[in-house]
C-alpha cells in the first residue's frame, strides 16, 4: 500500500482545519502537526495544533518546506511526515498555496491535494471572527498578500488537485469521502 498524504489548502477561514478533523475523526488519519512562531490562539494546545517556535527555534528544524504567511513562518518537517505514515499509510496535514504546491512537486502521487474554496471573502471574515479569532489579527491577515492569493487554486496545482467549495459542510464531507474512496479502500487494498 502506497503512502499518501492528502493535503487541505486554501484561504483562511476556508475550512482546512475542520476537515482535517474530520479525516482524522472519520478515517483515523494522523494530523501532520507542523512548526509555527505565531502566537498560539487562546484554544490552540502546542503539539496539538501546531509546534509553537520563537523566531529563533523555529530555524533549529530540518524543514521539506518552510514558507512566511502573514508575517509568521511556518514550516513542515520530513521527519513529522515519516513519523505520521510510520503509524498510518495515510496522513493529512493543512498547508498553504505555496506549500501545497512544493509538496505536489516533492511528493507527486504520494500527495492528494484539496483546495477548499470559499468565493466570498466576507463569509470567510465571518468564519475567522465566529472561531474567535483576534480582530486585529484577522483585518493584518486579510491584508496580506498570501491571503489574497490562497482565494484561488494554485495556477501549479490546476488538474492536479481537487477543488471543493466549502459552503455546505455536510455536502463538502461527502465529497471529500468520494475522494477518499478513491485511495483508501476498506479492505485495505488501493
Ligand atoms: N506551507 C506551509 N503552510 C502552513 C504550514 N502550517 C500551516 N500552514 C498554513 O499557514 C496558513 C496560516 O495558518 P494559521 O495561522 O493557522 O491560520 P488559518 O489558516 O486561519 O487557520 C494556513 O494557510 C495554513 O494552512 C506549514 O508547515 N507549511
Ligand atoms: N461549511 C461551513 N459552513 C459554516 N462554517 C464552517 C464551514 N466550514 C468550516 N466552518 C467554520 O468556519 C471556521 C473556520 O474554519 P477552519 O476549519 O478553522 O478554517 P481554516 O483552518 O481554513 O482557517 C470554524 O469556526 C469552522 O467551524
Amino acid at each position: 500500500m502506497e503512502n499518501r498524504v492528502f493535503v487541505i489548502t486554501g484561504a483562511a477561514g476556508s475550512g482546512k482545519t475542520t476537515i482535517r478533523n474530520y479525516l482524522h475523526d472519520r478515517y483515523g488519519m494522523p494530523r501532520v502537526i507542523t512548526h509555527t512562531t505565531r502566537p498560539p490562539r487562546a484554544n490552540e494546545k502546542d503539539g496539538v495544533d501546531y509546534y509553537f517556535e520563537t523566531n529563533q527555534s523555529f530555524f533549529h528544524n530540518h524543514y521539506l518546506e518552510s514558507v512566511r504567511y502573514a508575517g509568521n513562518y511556518y514550516g513542515s518537517s520530513y521527519e513529522g511526515l515519516e513519523s505520521a505514515w510510520q503509524k498510518n499509510p495515510y496522513v493529512c496535514i493543512v498547508l498553504d498555496g505555496a506549500g501545497a504546491v512544493t509538496y505536489k512537486r516533492k511528493l507527486g502521487e504520494r500527495a492528494v491535494i484539496i483546495f477548499l474554496k470559499v468565493g466570498n471573502p466576507e463569509v470567510l471574515k465571518r468564519r475567522m471572527e465566529g472561531r474567535g479569532d483576534d480582530t486585529t489579527m484577522v483585518t493584518k491577515r486579510i491584508k496580506s498578500q498570501e491571503y489574497v492569493r490562497d482565494l484561488e487554486m494554485p495556477a501549479a496545482l490546476i488538474g492536479h488537485a481537487y477543488e471543493i467549495v466549502n459552503l455546505d459542510l455536510t455536502q463538502t464531507k461527502n465529497q471529500v469521502d468520494q475522494i477518499v474512496s478513491k485511495y483508501c479502500h476498506p479492505n485495505g487494498r488501493q
